[in-house]
C-alpha cells in the first residue's frame, strides 16, 4: 500500500427528507488500501457507498477523486474513471452465461459499440475473447464459462459478480457484503479470492462477518449514527471500549 491518497471524502452528510443518515464523514483513502466498513445494522454503510458510486448524491460535503471534484459526477463516470461496486444482491445477467456475462464487461470496458448489451463477434474483435479466456482460466472459471448464471450456485453468481468487478481493472474496489447470505465454504472461497487481488487495488469492504473483515483490512472505520465513531488498524478496533459497546447486545463479539 502506498500513501498515496486518491480519494478524498469531506465532510460528507446525507439526509432524507428530516432524517439524518449521515452526518459528517471525513475520510482519505490511499491508493492500494484496503478498508472495511463496519457498524450496526442501520448505521449509514451502504448510503456512505451511494454517495461514493454517485448512486446517491450528498446533502453537504464532497468528494475528491485524484484532486478531482467529482460529488456531482453520475455513476457511470465514476465507473469509467475507476470506481466500481458490486451490490449486496446479485446484479449479473441471469439468463446468460458466464461468458457473455464478461464479454459484456469487458466490451464496455474497451468501448466497442454503442450498445454495450449487442454482442460483438470472435472474428471482428478477436482480442476481446483472447481476453476473456485468459481472464477466465487466470481465475479459474474455464469449467464455468458455458453455464447460464441461474444454473450456478447464489455463492457462485457472487463469486463471478466480484470477478465481472475485477475485470473491469478499477483503481477502487467497493464491495457490499461479498459473503452475505454464504455458507462457511463460500466465504472461504471469498475471503481467498479477495486475498489474491492485484496489490495496487484499493478495496472498501462493507462487511457483516467480522472475522472477515478483520482478517483483510489494513484499516477499519466504525461507522455508528450516521458518523465514523472510530477508525483505525483492526488491533485498534478490536480493543476500542466505544467499539465493543456498540455490538453489545446484538449477537456479533467484536
Ligand atoms: N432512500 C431512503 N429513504 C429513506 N431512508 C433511507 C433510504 N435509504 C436508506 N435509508 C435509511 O437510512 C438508514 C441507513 O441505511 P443503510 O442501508 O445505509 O444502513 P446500513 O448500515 O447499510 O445497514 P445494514 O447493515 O442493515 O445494511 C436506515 O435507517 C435506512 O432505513
Amino acid at each position: 500500500m502506498s500513501h498515496e491518497s486518491i480519494l478524498s471524502i469531506n465532510h460528507i452528510g446525507k439526509s432524507f427528507g428530516g432524517l439524518h443518515i449521515l452526518e459528517n464523514v471525513n475520510l482519505n483513502v490511499n491508493k492500494g488500501e484496503q478498508i472495511g466498513i463496519i457498524g450496526p445494522n442501520g448505521a449509514g454503510k451502504t448510503t456512505f457507498f451511494n454517495l461514493l458510486t454517485g448512486d446517491l448524491k450528498p446533502s453537504h460535503g464532497g468528494i475528491s477523486y485524484h484532486g478531482k471534484d467529482i460529488t456531482n459526477a453520475p455513476n457511470y463516470i465514476r465507473a469509467r474513471d475507476g470506481i466500481v461496486r458490486t451490490f449486496q444482491k446479485n446484479n449479473l445477467l441471469n439468463e446468460l452465461t458466464v461468458l457473455d456475462n464478461l464479454l459484456l464487461v469487458l466490451q464496455r470496458k474497451h468501448g466497442i459499440g454503442k450498445t454495450w448489451h449487442k454482442f460483438r463477434g470472435e472474428k471482428q474483435y478477436p482480442n476481446l475473447y483472447k481476453e476473456a479466456t485468459h481472464f477466465l482460466d487466470k481465475w479459474r472459471l474455464s469449467s464455468q464459462k458455458n453455464i447460464i448464471v441461474k444454473s450456478l450456485s447464489y455463492g457462485e453468481q457472487r463469486q463471478i459478480e466480484i470477478l465481472l468487478g475485477v475485470a473491469t481493472e478499477p483503481e477502487i474496489l467497493l464491495l457490499d457484503e461479498p459473503t452475505a447470505g454464504m455458507s462457511q465454504t463460500e466465504t472461504d472461497y471469498i475471503v481467498d479470492l479477495l486475498a489474491k487481488l492485484p496489490k495496487e487495488l484499493t478495496l472498501m469492504i462493507v462487511e457483516h462477518d467480522l472475522d472477515v473483515v478483520f482478517g483483510l483490512s489494513d484499516r477499519i472505520i466504525v461507522l455508528h449514527d450516521g458518523e465514523i465513531l472510530v477508525e483505525g488498524e483492526p488491533d485498534v478496533i478490536k480493543n476500542d471500549k466505544r467499539v465493543n459497546e456498540i455490538y453489545i447486545g446484538s449477537e456479533v463479539e467484536v
